[in-house]
């Protein structure tokens, strides 16, 4: 009998033992994949080379959707090998270019911006940041790593956050106009009053590609801020639209963003003519224009979350999020 329960416990205790081992394991692989990114080497290993965990068709996160009805994945933690898609992507030599408008009291939003970017906005890749302000003797210099450069782009200032926040869409649509003739590349659109938390890499390239805004990716689209008048060209009714989207940040192949800030510009002008500005000026036609246009890839709220709001179960890291502000300080106009 003893012997019995000895060999029993002795059972217990080793698969307790194997168990850990596995979890260790499984924990360094995952540290490991983490800072792998950063450094260089691995970027030579072709996919073929690579050993990693087979994929699975059954197996994968189940507490979230993946993939949206009209099949665009969307990127959640735990649903992609970091490693290999950098190494997918790496081959094809490309840029990723950033804008960010640091107009005004925003300014002061830039240099944690920029450094954490350098930290986990595609490390390892080419990339380009845009810096559009009206302060540019007030641009910190932050160190960049080989192969990353910054441009700063002087634009008026304004007396409405409105006016600066929409204006975004027409510079936008130039700057891909006269500075980016390669239109193989990438781009992405991003608010200035945020940081990077986490990895922010090549998961999220796509032709069209859009973020689920924190706020409201757990509400029925009855209460997603769209623009109901029926009068501005950004108009949504009852009963359309997939999700609500952040207008803080978007991005895609430079042709698909060229595409989507002519029009949204051009949308928001002819409401101005007609008097009327939408609810959330180019969030409301952006919103509109993904209804219409929909995303190739969909970003899960990991990446545009908001600082002063707790964590969700299913949200397993935080990459990109709003820094909590003063609205009354900072805005020109309330
Ligand atoms: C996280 C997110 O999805 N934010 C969106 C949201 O409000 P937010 O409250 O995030 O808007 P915001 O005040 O951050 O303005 C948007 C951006 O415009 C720039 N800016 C604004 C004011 C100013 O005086 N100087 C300046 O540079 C700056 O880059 C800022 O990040 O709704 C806005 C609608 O208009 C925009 O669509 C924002 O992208
Ligand atoms: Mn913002």
């Amino acid at each position: 009998m003893m012997h019995l329960i000895n060999s029993k416990v002795l059972a217990l205790l080793s698969a307790l033992m194997l168990g850990g081992l596995f979890c260790y394991i499984f924990q360094s692989y995952r540290l490991a994949a983490d800072v792998i990114p950063e450094s260089h080497e691995f970027y030579l290993l072709a996919p073929e080379h690579q050993q990693y965990e087979q994929p699975s068709i059954l197996h994968g996160r189940t507490d979230v959707v993946t993939v949206t009805p009209w099949l665009a994945p969307v990127v959640w933690e735990g649903t992609f090998n970091p490693v290999l898609l950098d190494s997918i992507y790496k081959v094809k030599n490309i840029t990723v270019t950033a804008t960010v408008f640091a107009v005004g009291k925003y300014i002061m939003f830039l240099k944690n911006f920029l450094e954490t970017a350098e930290q986990h906005f595609f490390v390892g890749f080419k990339v380009h940041i845009y810096v559009f302000t009206d302060r540019s003797n007030e641009v910190p210099q932050v160190r960049m790593a080989t192969g990353r450069q910054l441009t700063v782009r002087s634009v008026p200032s304004s007396k409405r956050w409105q006016e600066i926040s929409a204006r975004r869409m027409e510079l936008i649509q130039t700057l891909i106009e006269e500075q980016l003739p390669n239109h193989n590349d990438y781009i992405f659109c991003l608010d200035v009053d945020s940081k990077f938390h986490g990895r922010w890499g090549s998961e999220s390239l796509g032709a069209l590609v859009a973020v689920t805004h924190p706020g409201y990716y757990r509400d029925p689209r009855s209460r997603f801020p769209y623009e109901r008048r029926p009068a501005s060209k950004a108009y949504m009714a009852s009963g359309e639209g997939d999700f609500y989207y952040c207008g803080g940040a978007f991005g895609g192949l430079l042709q698909e963003v060229h595409h989507l800030a002519k029009t949204c510009r051009s949308n928001f002008e002819a409401d101005t003519q007609e008097g009327i500005e939408a609810a959330w000026q180019e969030e409301s036609h952006l919103n509109r224009y993904m209804w219409i246009n929909k995303p190739s890839k969909v970003l899960s709220p990991e990446y545009l979350w908001q600082d002063f709001k707790p964590k969700n179960p299913e949200v397993h890291i935080i990459r990109f999020s709003g820094v909590v502000k003063n609205y009354a300080e900072i805005r020109p106009n309330t």
